[in-house]
This record gives structure tokens, sequence and C-alpha cells, in this order.
């Protein structure tokens, strides 16, 4: 069983730091993403697992072999990127085929190596093609194709499906997946689209400025992100997020703010006494979390909140058809859109929504940390 033990890596580069004390074990049944926004220290991450960058402190050992201080040539690990180990002027083939000189295998081995990797990358037309021909997506097939006819312990990839269109991507997003399954070794990729983590991983963190924020399965990050700056990232629309005081009622709690009141069972009250008096909570609304009107009724919703909701506009956000509504007196919240064809559905409207209390994510004020209530 391939094993990697990543312990409290640091890296500055100057008095910056890329990587703050990150930690993570894996095993070959993961294929590992980190995601994050821009500078949040992923592909040093990527560099430093492959050797092109040493960490300050910390420590690296894979398969049982401490490797921190290897040069690349002294690990067994593929960098699978657009720009790294590619030799512009050479042909598709010949790309790949140079991928396996080191094995000495025969010509016609090599053949049957590359051919396959051809067929499951969907190269097969480009192979005599040399590469500063190729398109952006193109390099990006051509790269896992080398490594695909490699053995390594370990398999990096840097943005493998940034370039590629959606059409391409499912499909070699599958042939990521087989590469995974056939080479029964770890793979870890990269990538500042959240989307594209949750849909290649079975294991994802979230990194922002060198520090993990979270790390998990995809359903456990979108079901309960650790704090508020991951429910923003991986909220696209992005996250509603509100402010709201906290009162006392005869039976509890409720949170209060302009158009939005939500009781708190009284398994919350042990947070609440835990914050100082007079704090004001954040609220984060998902946009697919608010129902509309027609969307009520084949639902069971009697214990949801239902708002009068005045429509500002219906708007296109990255291919997504999104809803700004207005409650209260000037609280504006973004809902996502699924049936555009309502005639209801038109700027100067009201119309009724619903939220399911049982989603409404709860941050502390100071910490941004998730709150969770007590279970009983
Ligand atoms: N060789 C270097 N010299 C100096 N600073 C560097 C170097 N490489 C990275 N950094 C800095 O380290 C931080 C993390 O950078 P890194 O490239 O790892 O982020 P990233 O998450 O991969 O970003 P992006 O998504 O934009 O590629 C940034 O502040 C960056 O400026």
């Amino acid at each position: 069983m391939s094993t990697l033990n990543v312990q409290g890596i640091v890296k500055y580069f100057g008095e910056a730091v890329a990587l703050d004390h990150v930690s993570f074990t894996l095993t070959q049944d993961d294929f590992f993403v980190l995601t994050g926004p821009s500078n949040s220290g992923k592909s040093t991450m990527l560099h430093t697992l492959n050797g092109r960058e040493l960490p300050d402190e910390g420590s690296i050992v894979l398969n049982n072999t401490d490797i921190t201080f290897n040069s690349p040539s002294e690990r067994n690990v593929a960098l699978v990127s657009q720009t790294y180990g590619l030799a512009s002027q050479l042909s598709v083939y010949d790309n790949i085929a140079q991928a396996l000189h080191a094995r000495r295998l025969s010509k016609k081995a090599i053949k049957q190596h590359v051919q396959s990797a051809l067929e499951m990358l969907e190269l097969t037309h480009v192979q005599k093609t040399p590469l500063h021909n190729l398109s952006g997506g193109e390099l990006q097939r051509v790269a896992i194709a080398r490594a695909m006819v490699r053995n390594v312990d370990l398999y990096l990839f840097d943005s493998p499906l940034s370039q590629i269109d959606p059409h391409t991507r499912a499909r070699i997003q599958d042939a990521l997946h087989a590469l995974h399954r056939l080479k029964l070794a770890i793979c870890i990729s990269v990538t500042p689209d959240p989307f594209e983590a949750f849909s290649l991983g079975n294991w994802v963190a979230i990194i922002k400025q060198g520090k993990i924020q979270q790390i998990g399965k995809p359903h456990e990050i979108i079901e309960h992100p650790a704090n508020l700056f991951v429910a923003q990232f991986i909220s696209q629309p992005p996250l509603n997020q509100l402010e709201a005081l906290i009162a006392t009622t005869d039976t509890g709690y409720q949170l209060q703010t302009d158009g939005l009141t939500i009781a708190l069972s009284s398994h919350w009250r042990p947070i609440i006494e835990q914050l100082e008096p007079h704090t004001h909570l954040i609220i984060g609304i998902r946009p697919k979390i608010i129902i509309l009107e027609w969307a009520l009724i084949t639902s069971n919703t009697s214990t949801w909140i239902k708002l009068t909701a005045y429509i500002l506009s219906i708007d296109l956000l990255m291919g997504k058809r999104t809803i700004q509504l207005r409650i209260g007196s000037q609280t504006i919240l973004t809902a996502d859109v699924k049936d555009i064809h309502q005639s209801a559905l038109q700027p100067g409207k009201t119309i009724t929504i619903g939220i399911d209390p049982a989603q409404i994510y709860l941050f502390h004020p100071q910490t941004q940390e998730l709150l969770k209530a007590k279970k009983a």
C-alpha cells in the first residue's frame, strides 16, 4: 500500500510564508486535490513534493522513505504540468515516448504504451504534430499521457482541467481516475477552482495564505464548511452574508436581522452563552437553498422560514441564472433560478420564498468558525 505522510511543512520566500505548517496523510486510495485562491501556496506545495523547492521545516515521507531533502531526480515522482518537461519542437508521439526511455523497453513495447495513452487521451489524430502547433487543452492532455506511461510512486497534477473545454473535461477526468486506479499510486492535484476539486478528488483540502483551512471528503466540506472563508470560497453564486443580533425569547433565542428572524432551538444555548453580550452572529445563506414560490409546493416545508421578497433583477452570472431579491427594507439576497419560464419571475413583482433553517450556516463573529448546535 502506497502512503504519503506530510508533516508540518513550512516554506518561506524571504520574510513571506508561502506554506504554514501544512500536514496531511494519504494512501493510494486517495485522489487528493488542494484548492484555494491565487497565491495561497498550491504550486509551492506541489514543488515541495517534487523537490523543486525544499521546505524550511517539516517532513515528507513517501512509502516509509524520508524524501524531504531529495532532489527531483532522487524521488520517483511525476509532476504533470503543461509547461514542465515537454519539448515543443518534438511531436506528440516522441514527447510521450521520451518518458519511457529510462525504462529501457523494446521499440514494440514503447509503441504499445504510447498508443494506448494516445487513445485514452484522444490524441491519436495529432500524434505526429509538433507541440508548438497544439492548443492549450491538447498540451494539457500530452502532459497527462506522458505521466500515464511512467510508473511512479506519486503523481502531481497542476490544474489538469483548466485549459480543457467542458465537453472534453469529463473524459479527461475519467482518464485521470483510470490512471489513479491502474497505477495504484497516490495522486495529488492543485486547482484554483473548488468545483474542479470536488469533482476530481475524493479527498479535498482548502488552503488560504499557506494554511490549510479544512480537509475532508467533498460532501463533508460542502455540508459543513469549517469557517466563513471556506463557505465563501466554495459558494457560486457568492454566499449571502448577513449580520444578526441575538435576542432572548420565552422559549430560547432568536436571530434578528432586517427582513429575517430565525428561531434557535435550545440546543444552541451553550454556544450562545459563550458569546459576549450584544454580539452579532454571521449568517450564511447559500443561493441554492433559497427556494422560490412554485418549488415550495413540491417539498415538505412546514418547518421552513417563509418570506415575502421583492424581485430586483434577474441576471446571468458565470453561465448561471440568478435572481436578486429584497427582503425587509434593504437586505438583498441572491438566489439560484432553476425555472426561468415562470411568468411571476419578473423584476418589480413580489414572490414568496422559503429557506430551510437547518441549512443556514451560522459563524462565530470573531473566529468566523462554523457554529454547530450541541446535540441533545
Ligand atoms: N519562487 C518564488 N519566489 C518568491 N516568492 C514566491 C515564489 N514562488 C511563490 N512565491 C510566493 O509564495 C506565495 C504562494 O505562491 P504559489 O505560487 O504557491 O500560490 P498558488 O496558490 O499556486 O497561486 P496561483 O493559483 O496564482 O498559481 C505567493 O505569495 C507567491 O508570490
